[in-house]
């Protein structure tokens, strides 16, 4: 049994495809397009007809589309420009206040030489939209950036995490080493913060993390340095290209600036309102080159000097130091 013969209108159901088909001749000319093309070309296929591309579209076909098609006709080469490199070659637009800000539609083409007998070789140009996948596309990535960002941040107090400190730390040592420059650590942590926490709760020591965190930044003043909560109500930055005369400052700065914040901490052993002891540990290039962890010690050992000599100040040490080298910075 031989199947039914159906007599196919070609132009008719081309005109239904959601894609544009472009068909050149072997000079480039238009020989037909669908109704997909018109609409988003905003130009009938009678006055495109026996045009080429470049006299259709005056107002600028991209250079590699040219290429593309004129590779097509002389060398018979087939080629897809995707979106990700080639977001719209040619000028469709699906509205017209998208014509009126050039905002063309995101395509991909696909551009096929195509042998017909008696009329040489032609060109058949597919053009599909791909705005859906464009919006997928930054919808992803959106989703990404914030997956990043989440993934370096302290939920509580929005400042940089512990791990994104380590992993600067590491990369700041490594470049003072390269170019010769300091590189300073500064860390603190709350004074009586259990006492505050016991007196006030749980809710109101966060408020306080967060309130600290913030005066901290207002301190830190380059945009290569870093504060991040180190855990608890621990807090470090990274100063790079700091000595230790800019690494005390910025210190004595973070102290007197939570002091200012005046928050009432009656339970406090230190003084009437929460304050912080700090910790600097500076890094001479020419003293060798320390690990991070290394430098985090000598900065928490600072820190363990200025809590135990009375809170509410700031010791500093080098890394050249020897465990009895703590120094203040703090004037009482
Ligand atoms: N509210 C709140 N408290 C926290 C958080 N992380 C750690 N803490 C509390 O911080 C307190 C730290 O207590 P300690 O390590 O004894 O230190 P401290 O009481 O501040 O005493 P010094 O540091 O010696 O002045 C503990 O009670 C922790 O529960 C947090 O995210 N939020």
């Amino acid at each position: 049994m031989t199947a039914p013969r159906l007599k196919v209108n070609w132009p008719m159901l081309s005109d239904a495809l959601a894609l544009g088909l472009v068909l050149l001749d072997g000079k480039g000319r238009v020989l037909h397009w669908n109704a997909w093309i018109s609409r988003y070309a905003g130009i009938a296929l009678a006055d495109a007809q026996g045009h080429t591309l470049e006299e259709v579209f005056p107002e600028a076909l991209s250079a590699p589309f040219r290429k593309a098609v004129a590779n097509a006709l002389r060398h018979r080469l087939p080629i897809v420009l995707s979106n990700v490199l080639h977001r719209a070659p040619l000028p469709l637009y699906a509205r017209a206040e998208h014509r009126a800000a050039d905002q063309r539609l995101p395509q991909s083409v696909t551009i096929t030489p195509v042998a017909q007998p008696g009329a040489g070789h032609l060109c058949l140009l597919q053009i599909t939209d791909t705005s859906t996948l464009a919006t997928r596309e930054r919808v992803l990535q959106l989703r990404s950036d914030r997956l990043s960002r989440e993934a370096v941040i302290d939920g509580l107090t929005g400042i940089y995490n512990r791990k994104y400190l380590d992993d600067k730390l590491r990369a700041e040592l490594e470049r003072a080493q390269r170019s010769q420059v300091p590189v300073a650590l500064v860390m603190f942590d709350v004074d009586s913060f259990k006492a505050y926490n016991d007196n006030y709760g749980h809710p109101a020591g966060d408020r306080v993390l967060v309130a600290i965190a913030h005066a901290a930044r207002e301190q830190i003043n380059r945009a290569t340095d870093v504060l991040a909560r180190y855990g608890g109500e621990e807090f470090a930055a990274v100063l790079p290209a700091s000595d230790k005369i800019g690494a005390q400052r910025v210190a004595e700065k973070i102290r007197s600036a939570v002091e200012a914040l005046a928050i009432p901490h009656q339970a406090s052993s230190v003084a009437p309102c929460v304050t912080v002891s700090l910790g600097v540990a500076c890094h001479d290039p020419r003293d060798g080159y320390p690990g991070a962890h290394e430098l985090l010690e000598l900065a928490d050992r600072a820190l363990y000097v200025a809590k135990r000599n009375g809170r509410n100040q700031v010791r500093w040490t080098i890394s050249s130091a020897t465990p009895l080298d703590i120094f203040p910075v703090t004037q009482r």
